[in-house]
């Protein structure tokens, strides 16, 4: 078998992207934590350990600051999202009632009829109004930038969809367990993550060491193919496998990533696939990092997030400094934030992206901090990254468009697999699951 590694940039990675000062600070303008837990989490783990990377793993604790602290800013003020019992037995601003009360009473709301429905309007039927308009609105914003009345509860949290379907309440769910999940024994890294009870982890040279390691371990296997520069434009298939882009490659499966790169490329024998391929809409983030000197910040966590009836365009800042200070400037003097803005709300916002400034970014986001966190003195250090269309938003009804694309690349017997964060899940550890169990299929597990 002959694997062919196909780049249409100048280096590998995709969103994984990081910036190595001289001075030894680290930036990520993409990911910047990638959870440990489930079968997923412990499979990018046991590739971790077989790249040889563990001794780069920085771990961030379920106990650290980072982990239990999370903040949302409404109503011009930051609050702490209620952890713990004593946060769910009081009522806590922004909230007019205690949390327990509606996840108590949540167990007594019947299960809903329809075979798909908005995270908005699943969270408002199950756990009230309130909920749904700060807590979700927010938290789709800070995973997928998208819109949570727009947003599918099936596809983005299939385990709160599941939850509802096998016991009928989400409490329930979350306390009894809501379905099986694939088998992936723990390696040893997974296993020293249960240990220490990790949340998240990055690497001391940042994610981007992750595709560039794979690179490496590729190349040096001999077995593997890898180019750079190389778009795929046209693919159709042949007698002997598919004819890839201006060059023929004898029995290749395709293994594609990007709806609108793969869209493009099929041929119009596949026009039912190119259009909903078409149909998967994905939404632009500016993502700003900011450097300053000193440790500016008035409160410890991961970061706070906004709903959208704060702000549309803010969406949230990190406050990476806190998660991992091992990627600070080596004198420990200084803070790393990063603001993101956009998402579903961009084009209203900021208009066309094409035309948005870096200047004009810049000034939105340091004007966040200085509002939301008080931090009056300006950035020693800025970047400014627009990443255009860089989250799909699974939008309600999105499991049967991948459904009907599946059927129709089995029933044409199409050898084709689609693979990366427009189908079945956004995550780091997602997008490298459905890459590991494509090629499984393809060549084999054991590969
Ligand atoms: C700002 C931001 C923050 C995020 N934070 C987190 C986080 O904290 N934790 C987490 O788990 N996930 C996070 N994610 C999500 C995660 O990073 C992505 O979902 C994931 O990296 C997507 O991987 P992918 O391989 O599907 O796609 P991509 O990363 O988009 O990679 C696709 C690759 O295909 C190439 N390509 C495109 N067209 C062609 C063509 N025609 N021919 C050849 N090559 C082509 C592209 O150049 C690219 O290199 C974040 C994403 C963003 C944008
Ligand atoms: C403000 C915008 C964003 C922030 N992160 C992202 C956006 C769009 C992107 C993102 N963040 C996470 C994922 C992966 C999801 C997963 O399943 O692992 C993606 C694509 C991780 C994440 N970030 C937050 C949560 C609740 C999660 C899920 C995993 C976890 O619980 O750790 C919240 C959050 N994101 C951002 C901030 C500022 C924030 C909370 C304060 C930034």
């Amino acid at each position: 078998q002959c694997v062919v590694v196909l780049e249409s940039s100048s280096r590998f990675g995709g969103w994984l992207w990081t910036t190595r000062r001289s001075d030894g600070a680290v930036f990520e303008h993409g990911p910047r934590g990638i959870r440990p837990a489930g079968a997923v989490g412990r499979n990018t783990l046991n590739m971790v350990d077989d790249l040889g990377l563990g001794g780069e793993i920085l771990p961030v604790t379920y106990s650290h600051v980072a982990s239990k602290s999370r903040y949302l800013y409404v109503n011009k003020q930051l609050h702490r999202m209620p952890s713990g019992i004593s946060g769910l037995l009081r009522t806590v601003p922004p909230f007019s009632r205690p949390l327990l009360l509606s996840v108590a009473t949540e167990i007594l709301v019947k299960k809903g009829k329809e075979d798909d429905e908005t995270i908005h309007s699943f969270i408002s039927r199950r756990l009230g109004k309130e909920l749904a308009d700060i807590v979700v609105d927010s938290l789709c914003r800070g995973v997928f930038a998208g819109d949570c009345r727009k947003l599918s509860v099936r596809s983005c949290f299939p385990l709160f969809y599941n939850a509802e379907q096998r016991r009928g309440s989400l409490t329930l769910g979350m306390l009894l367990g809501s379905g099986p999940s694939p088998v992936v024994p723990p390696g040893p890294l997974a296993q020293r993550s249960i240990k220490e009870s990790w949340a998240q982890w990055s690497l001391r040279r940042g994610l981007e060491s992750l595709p560039e390691s794979i690179t490496e371990y590729l190349l040096q296997s001999g077995k593997v193919q890898i180019h750079r520069d190389a778009a795929v434009t046209h693919i159709s298939p042949s007698a002997s496998g598919w004819k890839v882009s201006k060059t023929d490659f004898c029995d290749v499966t395709p293994v594609c990533p990007l709806p609108p790169a793969l869209s493009a490329a099929l041929p119009s024998s596949c026009q039912p696939l190119v259009q909903q391929l078409q149909d998967i809409s994905s939404v632009t983030v500016a993502v700003v990092n900011l450097e300053y000197e000193g440790s500016i910040l008035p409160v410890m966590g991961f970061g706070h997030l906004l709903p959208s009836s704060e702000d549309h365009g803010v969406l949230g800042v990190v406050y990476d400094s806190v998660s991992f200070p091992q990627h600070n400037r080596p004198d420990g003097q200084s803070t790393r934030l990063t603001v993101m803005m956009g998402g579903a709300w961009f084009q209203d916002v900021f208009g066309d992206p094409d035309a948005v400034t870096e200047e004009h970014l810049l000034a939105r986001a340091t004007e966040a901090v200085q509002c939301h966190l008080g931090v009056t003195t300006a950035p020693s250090w800025s970047w400014v990254a627009l990443h255009r269309d860089c989250i799909p938003q699974y939008y309600q009804g999105h499991f049967r468009r991948v459904e009907s694309m599946c059927n129709f690349i089995k029933e044409k017997n199409l050898s084709l697999s689609l693979i990366g964060s427009s189908y079945g899940g956004v995550s780091v550890n997602d997008v490298i699951f459905s890459g590991r169990t494509a090629v499984e299929e393809l060549l084999g597990a054991g590969v």
